[in-house]
């Protein structure tokens, strides 16, 4: 039976609900590396029936990307604690790049409510080109070489995702999804560092990140805490959410928009959301968003014929929108043309819905 129509792993407790955690594929980076013929196949398949799979980088090829991610984990913590002045120097310079705070964007549980957390992303165009824009709490060179550093093996690593799927996908020479995706081209690729905060800190309209799927092509995803919700894609629709469990020596990668949109529709796109599991921790996470270069064509879940920048910067508006607004936008657009049927919560949520702390 293929993981997209397998029973979830096992389920977990939250909201007083029993809540599935969803089984998926292990894709191993050193035999992708390889081209090893069966991991080849097997990627290709997460692509083409779930969206989605677990990328295992214990090996000797994939343990510096890991070491890289402990680096930037390091820094980001010490970025958040910097005081809001300092994190918000240069505001969001553009849209993939640069610090947003908490409360930019439509909040996990919908409607009349805001994101919960803070993200500060450095694009990698700047990071090549040696004059990465970066508020002054991690302006050192080191901080800056680190950045460079991870930059750097997430840039490698979902490269030689994209070229296994090229391979698998049997695309040659300007068809080979690298193509698109090639490092001396202007895109909007860019690594994001995130913070969810406690609701008790933000007060009970700033929870967690909304329902989306990502105009990425590909998206590698770090997280050791829980939190991370998927809607697996079904004959009928998207199935229940549920959760991905953090897995040790593994990344999360899923498929975006623009991947799926150049495979003309054929990938699926995850659709996906940040909840708090558990409502007092602070959450850390960090996404590498791969994206093709910004004058790539392809036809969108409109049936549009559009550039990459264009989606990127039609999506991200749609992102930062107020919910009056975004529920007038196209539900296409904010996940991508997937489908999904039934409501994410069989009940309203409530039980993270604390009074703000008072400020005293
Ligand atoms: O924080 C996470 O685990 C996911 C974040 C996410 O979905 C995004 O930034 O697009
Ligand atoms: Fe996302």
């Amino acid at each position: 039976m293929a993981p997209a129509d397998d029973p979830p792993q096992y389920y977990v407790q939250w909201q007083d609900k029993e809540v599935p955690v969803w089984s998926m594929r292990t894709v191993d980076y050193g035999l992708l590396l390889s081209q090893d013929p069966q991991e080849v196949d097997k990627v290709v398949k997460a692509c083409l029936e779930e969206g989605y799979f677990y990328l295992d980088l214990d090996n000797i090829d994939g343990r510096r990307t890991l070491q890289d991610r402990e680096d930037v984990l390091n820094l980001m913590q010490r970025f958040f604690e910097a005081p809001l002045e300092a994190k918000n120097e240069y505001g969001l310079i553009d849209s993939h790049l640069g610090y947003e705070p908490v409360g930019s964007r439509t909040g996990a549980f919908g409607a009349g409510t805001k994101d919960g957390y803070e993200m500060l992303k450095v694009s990698r165009d700047e990071i090549q080109q040696g004059s990465p824009r970066v508020p002054s709490p991690i302006k050192n060179g080191g901080d800056l070489q680190l950045l460079e550093k991870a930059i750097g093996s997430c840039n490698t690593v979902t490269k030689v995702i994209l070229s296994a799927l090229s391979t698998g996908m049997n695309l040659t020479g300007a068809e080979r999804f690298e193509n698109s995706h090639r490092n001396d081209r202007p895109s909007t690729t860019t690594l994001s560092m995130m913070h969810y905060l406690p609701a008790e800190v933000t007060g009970q309209h700033k929870i967690g990140h909304q329902k989306h799927t990502d105009i990425s092509s590909l998206t590698l995803l770090f997280s050791d805490q829980w939190g991370l919700q998927i809607r697996p894609p079904g004959e009928c629709g998207a199935r229940e959410m549920g959760f991905v469990a953090p897995k040790k020596g593994c990344a999360f990668v899923h498929v975006g928009d623009s991947l799926r949109f150049a495979s003309g529709m054929k990938f699926q796109s995850c659709i996906h959301r940040v909840v708090p599991f558990d409502p007092t921790e602070h959450r850390y996470s960090i996404a590498y968003f791969l994206r093709a270069e910004d004058d790539t064509m392809f036809v969108d879940s409109e049936g549009r014929y559009v550039t990459a920048k264009d989606w990127h910067d039609q999506k991200f508006k749609a992102f930062t929108d107020p919910w009056q607004w975004q529920a007038m936008a196209p539900k296409s657009m904010i996940l991508g043309g997937m489908t999904e049927a039934g409501a994410d919560d069989p009940e309203p949520v409530t039980a993270y819905a604390p009074e703000p702390v008072k400020a005293h």
